[in-house]
């Protein structure tokens, strides 16, 4: 391995010992099975919210893969995980890579796991091949990617990007039964999370950051094409909205007379749909994935009305269109049905991520090595290497799932395909360490 050093990044060469790394798949397999038992729903099923005590359970186990891994393990105030090799020039800024174990009631057992195991074996595989590498590598399990308990997406890796206002909103955050933040997080054993400043990261702390992903979309598959080189991330918001109405009895308040808060939720619903749909472009995608009536009684007229909308497209000034149209729409829909729009709230409103230029060659070259076939293309799922890319120049490598299934329990990923990406992760780490 020491003989290739000094290759330049774009050249394909690679000492054979390379082309023929090894993937401990078995083991690998008994992990990712391993680790969807701490979950709240049923197999398939994978549920694990944050600091929950199956995610505590989960953190745990990861913490002692990485120690097993030979890896220098710590965490911060709110749980992001480090496993560290290091580099024979430790002082220079490592190289990292990582992804979630959190996942979303009712999910899949490969979404961000495959990007956390995947990087422990990966440095496995390097570490069974004789490589050394110059810069240390770093496995990072990031807190907290999906928003499902604090309505805030990827967490720990927008505290870690320096994100100011969210350090000031955690403070007076609660989750649905009222516990706040810091009490979840306390709970979870992180006494210094108060500490929120200690968790962000100065720009070039690291010099990559690349995260391993399954697709979440089908075009891999269909291509039959084996690795997805990321060249943007897709710009995800989310708005809370609240209408409020008079309620009254299904059967004695007749249609006129109504001031229904479920109706104006349903129609801003259509609402999403068709501003998504009209912004001309396939990139533009909203959905409704929460809405809640209040009192949820049948024959009661809904009093009032929670909505939770998500919207994304790669281009932000079209996305930010649409959901000043939502805006609109929802004033508008209020004063029709004579109901106060109590709560339109944009919680989060990212710009895209374009991935660096030597992640994506460097993970092509991989590829070609491995001789395995790769597209370059876009991902339309955010991720923790969104936030990422605003500390560190950032890549992410996509590998097939089945059907292009996420976020349900009949997500899929062959051992086959995770062994790929895990092989050019691999090969692309030890590139960008010896850089
Ligand atoms: N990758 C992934 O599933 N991220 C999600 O949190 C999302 O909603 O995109
Ligand atoms: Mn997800
Ligand atoms: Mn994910």
């Amino acid at each position: 391995m020491e003989d290739f050093s000094g290759y330049p990044i774009h050249e394909t060469h690679f000492p054979n010992s390379l082309s023929s790394l090894s993937v401990d798949t078995e083991n690998l397999q008994k992990q990712i099975d391993e680790l969807s038992s701490f979950s709240d729903s049923p197999a398939p099923s994978v549920t694990r919210i944050l600091y929950s005590e199956k995610d505590v359970s989960a953190r745990r186990y990861i913490k002692n893969l990485m120690a097993v891994a030979g890896l220098s393990v710590r965490e911060d105030a709110v749980g992001n995980i480090f496993g560290r090799w290091s580099g024979y020039e430790p002082e220079l800024p490592p190289v990292s890579t990582g992804s979630h174990t959190d996942a979303i009631p009712y999910s899949g057992k490969y979404d961000g796991v495959v990007g956390v195991l995947g990087a422990i074996e990966a440095i496995g595989v390097l570490k069974r091949s004789g490589f050394k590498p110059k810069r240390s590598l770093e496995v990072i399990m990031f807190t907290s990617e999906e928003p499902t308990r604090f309505g805030i997406s990827c967490l720990g890796s927008r505290l870690m990007a320096g994100s100011k206002g969210l350090a000031e909103q955690l403070k007076k955050t609660v989750d649905s039964e009222n516990v706040s933040f810091f009490d979840a997080a306390r709970s979870a054993g992180y006494a210094n999370v108060e500490e929120l400043s200690t968790v962000s990261l100065e720009k070039g702390s690291y010099s990559a950051f690349v995260e391993l992903h399954i697709e979440q979309g089908p075009i891999l598959e269909e291509a039959a094409t084996h690795i997805g080189i990321v060249t943007a991330i897709a710009a995800p918001a989310s708005i809370k909205v609240d209408f409020e109405g008079n309620g009254g009895h299904a059967g004695a308040v007749l249609m006129p007379q109504r001031n229904d808060a479920g109706l104006a939720a349903a129609e801003l619903a259509l609402a999403v749909e068709k501003h998504v749909l009209a912004s001309g472009s396939i990139d533009t995608v909203g959905t409704v994935g929460i809405l809640e009536l209040h009192p949820g009684a049948i024959n009661s007229i809904p009093s009032r009305s929670h909505l939770e909308i998500d919207t994304r497209d790669i281009d932000e000034k079209r996305r930010n269109t649409v959901i000043e149209k939502i805006h609109q729409s929802a004033l508008s829909i209020a004063s029709g049905r004579k109901v106060k729009l109590s709560e339109f709230r944009i919680v989060n409103q990212d710009p895209p991520a374009i991935s660096d230029e030597l992640i994506i060659k460097a993970a092509e070259s991989a590829s070609e090595v491995l001789k395995l076939s790769y597209k370059k293309m876009i991902s339309r799922a955010y991720h923790d290497s969104l936030f990422m890319a605003r500390v560190s120049p950032m890549g992410m490598i996509f590998i097939p799932c089945y059907k292009g299934y996420s976020h349900k329990p009949e997500e899929f990923a062959s051992m086959d395909n995770i062994a790929n990406g895990v092989k050019v992760l691999a090969l692309t780490l030890a590139k960008l360490s010896l850089v």
